[in-house]
């Protein structure tokens, strides 16, 4: 479980957001959502202390991140996967080599348990036999599937998820709401998505967190959502021109 509590954010005389505080369970899959540069992404690297706060209090397994110290915090950081937006995959690697990347990196796994891994890891995403594939040979929702083997393979409690779906056509998009439904159900991970495809956060999400006037406007679940009246919430809804209650 993460409970962030009061955070208070701002750069210079910029200030964000503050106190924004709510909860995610263990296997919960919350999505933040909010027009551009209100703070998600700053809120997610609070999540494990990439960014500092001005004042408030990340809580994690009753630790907060923000006074760890080096060894507890490089511990804490490796419970976290990150998809990053346009995956961010290494171009002279491979398929197998920048899924291996984290285990060689991190582990002191031999090369026949990395290579059980990445194949195991492949499988999960649907990709079996790509793995002497570059990058550049993979369309762009299989690199954002290899993104997420990489994100995963060291089985992280936690996975951030950067517009997972941005830039890709909509059944692609369905192919990788799909995937981080799976991911959460069958690895048990806790999902943290920062996302602009509100059909993405219908499908996906069991709670959303709305930022809006440098603070935490709403946050409530899926269903709550589509019955809400708070007029903000429904009018950045709107703005995505997606109907929710249909
Ligand atoms: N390292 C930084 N230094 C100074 N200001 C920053 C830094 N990172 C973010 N900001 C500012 O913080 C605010 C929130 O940025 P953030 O990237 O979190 O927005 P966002 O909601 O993720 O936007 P988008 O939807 O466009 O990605 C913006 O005003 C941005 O300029």
């Amino acid at each position: 479980m993460i409970e962030i509590r009061n955070l208070k954010k701002s750069f210079g005389s910029n200030l964000v957001w503050e106190d924004v505080s709510f909860s995610i369970e263990q296997g919960e899959t919350v999505a933040i959502i909010g027009r551009s540069g209100c703070g998600k992404s700053v809120l997610v690297k609070h999540l494990n202390a990439l960014m500092y706060p001005d004042s408030g209090e990340v809580i994690i397994d009753g630790r907060n991140v923000f006074d760890l110290e080096y060894i507890s915090l490089r511990k804490m950081r490796q419970r976290f996967g990150v998809l990053f937006q346009g995956s961010a995959l290494f171009d002279s690697l491979n398929t197998f080599e920048n899924i291996a990347f984290p285990l060689r990196y991190f582990t002191e796994l031999n090369e026949e348990e990395i290579s059980d891994k990445v194949m195991e890891a492949l499988e999960l995403v649907n990709l079996a036999g790509t793995s002497e594939k570059s990058p550049a040979e993979l369309s762009g929702g299989m690199r954002r599937r290899v993104a997420l083997a990489r994100a995963t393979i060291l089985q992280p409690d936690f996975l951030i998820y950067d517009e997972p779906t941005s830039g890709l056509d909509p059944k692609t998009s369905e192919e990788i709401n799909q995937l981080i439904i799976s991911m959460a159900k069958n690895l048990n991970i806790t999902s943290i998505v920062v996302t602009h495809d509100i059909h993405s956060v219908l499908k996906i999400a069991t709670k959303v967190a709305f930022l809006e006037d440098q603070g935490l406007h709403w946050y409530g679940t899926v269903e709550e959502l589509r019955d809400s009246d708070n007029e903000e919430l429904m009018s950045f809804v709107s703005a995505s021109e997606y109907q929710i209650r249909n």
